[in-house]
């Protein structure tokens, strides 16, 4: 108060209690009167007023202050900072991920997230994290996706949590902000904008971590195979999965006629001159491929080795599932990169066909498609139809339509440059206008082994890649070339004892591998066994022909009684139009003759009276007095307004004037 009454006197007077003193601001003195009287002290009243008015003015300073920080801050920050944002939606994102992990960056770190992988709820969800490097166990995973389970059950995931994180590049410090976007504990993936700052107003520390970034990133994945797939998100989007160990050619055993021939066509068709090609024929710069066949023969890993073969990615895209629609097929191919394979598996399994709007259509519409439709139909046609409904039963409910799958493959608004491959094990299923040349440009047919696929396959299990236990007997004492060639030639005895004893086209190549695989250490020990599996196995496709054969008769029996059914009620239906229409041709027949008897019956009408007026004038004509004697006695006017009897009495007209002529 003392300190007070040193600066304000006025105050400090008001401060003592004295009512008259509190005249110095308006009704100061009524209400320190009002005050006292009450027994309260009129100087609690000027203590709480000097408070508050000290509280607003620190206040006041320190926003003008913060504002200033800020002020200064936005000063820097685009003046002597330089800073790049990258968005998690980008690929630039898993690069820069990518960097932070081998450089490892923020391995300290305080802050961060965890996670249990099983809990995650969005597949996404691991693009975003799986590069930080929190954990340095998950270089050594098994599955290389998550952590490795240990006997409790899922362990823990450290990830980066949103904040700002600082290193040193090349002895320059670089600060690091990561941002979510959205809920980061929410269902929807959260979006994240990473930004990296450095000081000073030249932006080359960043640009040279970012170029490095993208170069350690794409040289990795030349080893490996990168493979997008959709995300469950609305609408969806691609995602970039784990990289896929390339696929060498020569680990796909097919005909190898089939095999060049389709490598050289894509590797035409990739030159940087092809486009031009293209557009000046006027063709649009697209190729389409169609592998069908059986389950387990070879098309999945034909596509891994070709992707790998000519490095491109693979965006891989399942049509049956419930989230794709037209428009988001269409995005989703708006989006592909310049050079990459589309991969469209199982195409038959979505359903799709001419008939239907939508793949649940196909199915729903199939189901309650009216027999009044199936006469139409050939029996051939109800057959087939019979085996859609079965497949279509299987789909999950995508509402792709065919018209849709089309427009993305090969409207105008559709993406060049990429290689499209379908696969299907059952290619009669599929529409013709999906497979026309044009959108379908080679065809690569996947059956049962035949004795070069057999052999093939055998040396393939047993080559000789330096880890294989041997198999050669005294092969310590040679040397590494004379082992080679030893182990060559006697792999090319056993394997084509393996052909010969194989019964040809029994077997899918997976079958064959699988069965190689469970002696994978000894070859000759495949063939000691190779009876006993041959028998189960054979013993086994009886069953299943059997089996098959039961149910493709029942099928073919339910299948003929329908179109029994159908051609009965076809004949049904013929009969009742015919009569329907004998019916009406009898009614109309009836019309059409009474109408006429109607028109006769006017007709002599009319003659009738036509023949009386006759007469009649006639019979007027031979009595003409009579005739006069009776019009003058009854109407008996004329024309003039006199009558004849007038003119013959010779009596004035009614204007006065006299007929002299009469
Ligand atoms: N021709 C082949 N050469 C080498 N391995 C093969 C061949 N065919 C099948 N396999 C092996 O069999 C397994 C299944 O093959 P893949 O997935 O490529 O068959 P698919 O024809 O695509 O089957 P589906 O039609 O069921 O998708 C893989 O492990 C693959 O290595």
């Amino acid at each position: 108060m003392e300190a007070i009454s040193a600066v304000l006197p006025g105050l400090a007077a008001s401060a003592t209690g004295d009512p008259e003193s509190m005249s110095i601001f308006p009704g100061g003195m009524f209400i320190g009167s009002m005050m006292a009287s009450v027994g309260v002290d009129p100087s609690v009243l000027v203590k709480i007023g000097v408070t508050l008015t000290i509280i607003a003015s620190v206040f006041g300073f320190l926003s003008n202050a913060w504002e200033g920080i800020i002020q200064i801050s936005k000063f820097f920050s685009d003046n002597l900072v330089s800073s790049a944002t990258i968005r998690s939606t980008d690929e630039a994102y898993v690069y820069v991920m990518r960097w932070l992990y081998n450089h490892k960056v923020s391995t300290d770190s305080r802050l961060f997230g965890v996670t249990c992988r099983k809990n995650q709820m969005n597949p996404n969800y691991r693009q975003h994290t799986r590069w930080y490097g929190w954990d340095p166990v998950d270089e050594t995973e098994a599955d290389g996706i998550g952590l490795m389970d240990d006997d409790l059950g899922p362990k823990l995931k450290y990830t980066a949590a949103p904040g700002f994180y600082h290193f040193f590049y090349k002895r320059r410090l670089v600060l690091m902000q990561r941002k979510l976007k959205d809920d980061y504990y929410g269902f929807e993936e959260p979006e994240v904008d990473l930004t990296l700052f450095t000081f000073g107003r030249s932006p080359l520390t960043l640009r040279t971590i970012l170029e490095e970034a993208r170069r350690e990133y794409l040289l990795e994945q030349n080893s490996s195979t990168l493979i997008h797939t959709t995300v469950a998100t609305y609408p969806p989007t691609w995602s970039l999965g784990h990289p896929r160990p390339s696929r060498a050619l020569d680990s796909v055993i097919m005909k190898e006629s089939d095999k060049e021939k389709l490598l050289k066509d894509m590797r035409e068709y990739l030159k940087p001159s092809a486009k031009k090609w293209y557009h000046k024929h006027g063709l649009p710069y697209r190729r389409g491929y169609l592998f069908f066949g059986l389950p387990g023969a070879g098309k999945t890993s034909l596509t891994l080795a070709l992707a790998s073969e000519l490095s491109l990615p693979i965006y891989c895209l399942s049509l049956a599932s419930s989230t794709m629609a037209d428009d988001v097929l269409l995005g989703l191919f708006a989006t592909l990169p310049k050079r990459c394979i589309v991969l469209l598996e199982d195409i038959d399994s979505a359903g799709i066909d001419r008939q239907s709007m939508s793949g649940v259509g196909l199915y729903t519409a199939m189901a309650s498609k009216n027999d009044e439709d199936d006469e139409d139909e050939d029996e051939d046609e109800i057959r087939k139809r019979e085996e859609k409904k079965k497949l279509a039963a299987l789909k999950q409910g995508s509402t792709v339509s065919l018209s849709g799958l089309l427009n993305a493959i090969d409207g105008i608004s559709s993406h060049e440059g990429r290689i499209l491959i379908m696969t299907t094990n059952y290619r009669e299923l599929l529409d013709k206008a999906l497979i026309r040349p044009g959108r379908v440009d080679m065809e690569i047919k996947f059956g049962n082994a035949d004795i070069e696929i057999l052999e093939g396959l055998f040396k393939a299990v047993y080559s000789d890649d330096g880890d294989l236990p041997d198999f050669i007997r005294g092969s310590e004492k040679m040397t590494k070339e004379e082992r080679k060639l030893k182990h060559d030639e006697k792999l090319e005895k056993l394997a084509q004892e393996f052909g010969a004893r194989v019964p040809s086209d029994k077997f899918t190549p997976a079958e064959v591998q699988g069965y190689l695989l469970s002696h994978k250490s000894d070859p000759e020990d495949a063939l000691d066994c190779l009876d006993d599996w041959l028998k189960s196995k054979l013993d086994e496709i009886d069953l299943l022909r059997e089996s098959e054969k039961k149910a493709k008769e029942r099928l073919e029996r339910a299948t003929e009684k329908k179109i029994r059914e159908l051609q009965k009620k076809k004949r049904d239906r013929i009969k009742e139009e015919r009569k329907e229409k004998e019916e009406e041709e009898k009614e109309e027949k009836e019309k059409k003759e009474k109408k006429e008897k109607e028109e006769k019956e006017k007709e002599e009408k009319e003659k009738k009276e036509k023949e009386e007026k006759e007469k009649e004038g006639k019979e007027n004509e031979a009595k003409p007095e009579e005739k006069n004697k009776m019009v003058n006695g009854t109407s008996g006017k004329l024309t003039n307004g006199i009558t004849e009897k007038e003119k013959a009495d010779g009596s004035e007209t009614p204007n006065g004037t006299a007929d002299v002529a009469s």
